[in-house]
This record gives structure tokens, C-alpha cells and sequence, in this order.
């Protein structure tokens, strides 16, 4: 199992956030975590990744040296800051600290370069990450994760600011990894492309999951009603399910 949480249990101020948070996630999954605003998404992947303290439980990550999990695991944080003024490859070379090592350097090249590429990032090689517009920013950030090669990632709404056609190429390239073996974790507010890419999906709300399990079972009536207070209507099309939030 690549993720392993049991029990996880999170307060923030005095207030429960996760409550008894059981999860799995292996390999050839892309597991999407939906949820409302402020249920837990975010803290569930921090928590896993042992960057937040747990109130109870257990996450198989946290309690790794930050070098071993770095190995194992990718985050994108739904922040998507760059704080210096360092060129896109440089930045996403940076994906390649937790493999340090001589003799590698071919290795490197190779990993940041297939990351670029994956990223259609190649136009802006040489650009100052910093000032390339978000969504270019965003995709840049992905990139670095995905020069990590580690078999896990999560990745905190890693198509939030990206255009349609950036949308689709990211869940698709997350869909082609999960194809390759590697597993995901991946928060996301579009329903209609969660349900579409997915292989599984995990709903929050308010700090606890209440449904995991295949993307049509989730996206059923009554728990998007529990979960978000809205109907949805779902049509179904030649390239996938639409949900249509009413
Ligand atoms: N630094 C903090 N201190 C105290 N409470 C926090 C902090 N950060 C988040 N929270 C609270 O924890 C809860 C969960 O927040 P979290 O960011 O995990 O939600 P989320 O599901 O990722 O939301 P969103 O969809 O808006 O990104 C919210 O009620 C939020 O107000």
C-alpha cells in the first residue's frame, strides 16, 4: 500500500477538522478527494504526509525521515507560491534534492526533462518561474512533483487556475500514471472531470468521509446533498459523465 492512514483524527484550535480517517491508496489509483470548502482536504494531505500533528491515528508517511518520504512521495500544496526568481528548469530540477548522489546527473537530466515534456513546458525552459502567469506557475509546480518520481503523489487542486484544455491534459496525464503504476491523491472541485478520470473517489465532509468507492456511487443524490446541499444532474456522453451541479 502506498498510503496508509488509520484512525487519523486532527483538531485546529481546539475544533475537530478530521475525525477517524480511515484510508488506502496503491498502486494504479487516482483517487480524487472531493469535499465543500473547509472539509478537510487539504489537512487530510498534509496530516498523511506528517507536516501537520495528529490528535490520534496514523499515517504510514509521517513518520518517515523528510528524506525517505520525499522518495516515496510528491506533494503539490494548494499554495502554488515560487519565492525566487529561479528559471523553470531550475525550479523543477529541484524535484530531484531527495535523490541526491554522484553519477546521477544523467539520471536527472532525464527525469526533469520527461517532466518538462509531460508539462508542455518546453517554451518556457529557460523563462523566470516567477513571472510566468499562475497557471503556468501551477503547471511549472507539477512538473517539479513529477520530476520527484516517487510512486505516490497528492496533489492539492492540481487543476484549480488551469484553462479547459490544461484541465483535461493534467487529469490525463494523472490517469496515464495511475496506468504506469504510480498511485495519486488528487483534491478536486470539478465533479463532472472527477468522475471522468478518476478510479475512485473520497468524499469529505466536514472532517469526516462519508462515502469511498467508485465515482458513480459517490456522486449519487443524497451524498451531494449531505456533502455540498445541491442536486446535480448527471448526463452521460460519448467521452464520460458530466455532472451538472443545479
Ligand atoms: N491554520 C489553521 N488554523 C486553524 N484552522 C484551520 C487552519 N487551516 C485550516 N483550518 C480549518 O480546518 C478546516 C479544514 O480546512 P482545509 O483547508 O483542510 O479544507 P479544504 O477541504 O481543503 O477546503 P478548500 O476546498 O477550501 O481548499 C476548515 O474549517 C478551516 O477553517
Amino acid at each position: 500500500m502506498l498510503l496508509e492512514l488509520q484512525g487519523l483524527s486532527v483538531t485546529r484550535r481546539n475544533r475537530p477538522v478530521l475525525s477517524d480517517i480511515n484510508l488506502t491508496l496503491d498502486r494504479h489509483e487516482l483517487v480524487g478527494l472531493i469535499g465543500a470548502n473547509g472539509a478537510g482536504k487539504s489537512t487530510l494531505m498534509e496530516t498523511a504526509l506528517g507536516l501537520l500533528p495528529v490528535t490520534a491515528g496514523h499515517s504510514n508517511l509521517a513518520g518517515m525521515s523528510a528524506a525517505d518520504r520525499a522518495r516515496k512521495a510528491a506533494y503539490l500544496p494548494q499554495s502554488r507560491e515560487i519565492a525566487w526568481p529561479v528559471s523553470v528548469e531550475d525550479l523543477i530540477a529541484l524535484g530531484r534534492i531527495p535523490w541526491p548522489g554522484s553519477g546521477r546527473a544523467a539520471v536527472d537530466r532525464a527525469a526533469i526533462d520527461a517532466a518538462i515534456a509531460r508539462m508542455h513546458l518546453e517554451p518556457f525552459r529557460k523563462r523566470t518561474a516567477m513571472r510566468l502567469s499562475g497557471g503556468e506557475q501551477s503547471r511549472v509546480l507539477i512538473a517539479r512533483a513529477l520530476a520527484q518520481e516517487t510512486p505516490l503523489m497528492l496533489a492539492d487542486e492540481p487543476i484549480a487556475g488551469l484553462d479547459p484544455a490544461q484541465q483535461l491534459a493534467c487529469m490525463r496525464l494523472f490517469r496515464e500514471l495511475a496506468c504506469e503504476g504510480h498511485g495519486l491523491l488528487v483534491s478536486i472541485h470539478d465533479l463532472g472531470l472527477a468522475a471522468r478520470f478518476c478510479t475512485r473517489l473520497v468524499l469529505l465532509a466536514e472532517g469526516r468521509i462519508i462515502a469511498d468507492g467508485a465515482p458513480q456511487d459517490v456522486l449519487g443524490d443524497e451524498l451531494m446533498q449531505r456533502a455540498f446541499q445541491i442536486r446535480t444532474q448527471r448526463i452521460e456522453t460519448e467521452h464520460g459523465p458530466l455532472i451538472l451541479p443545479l
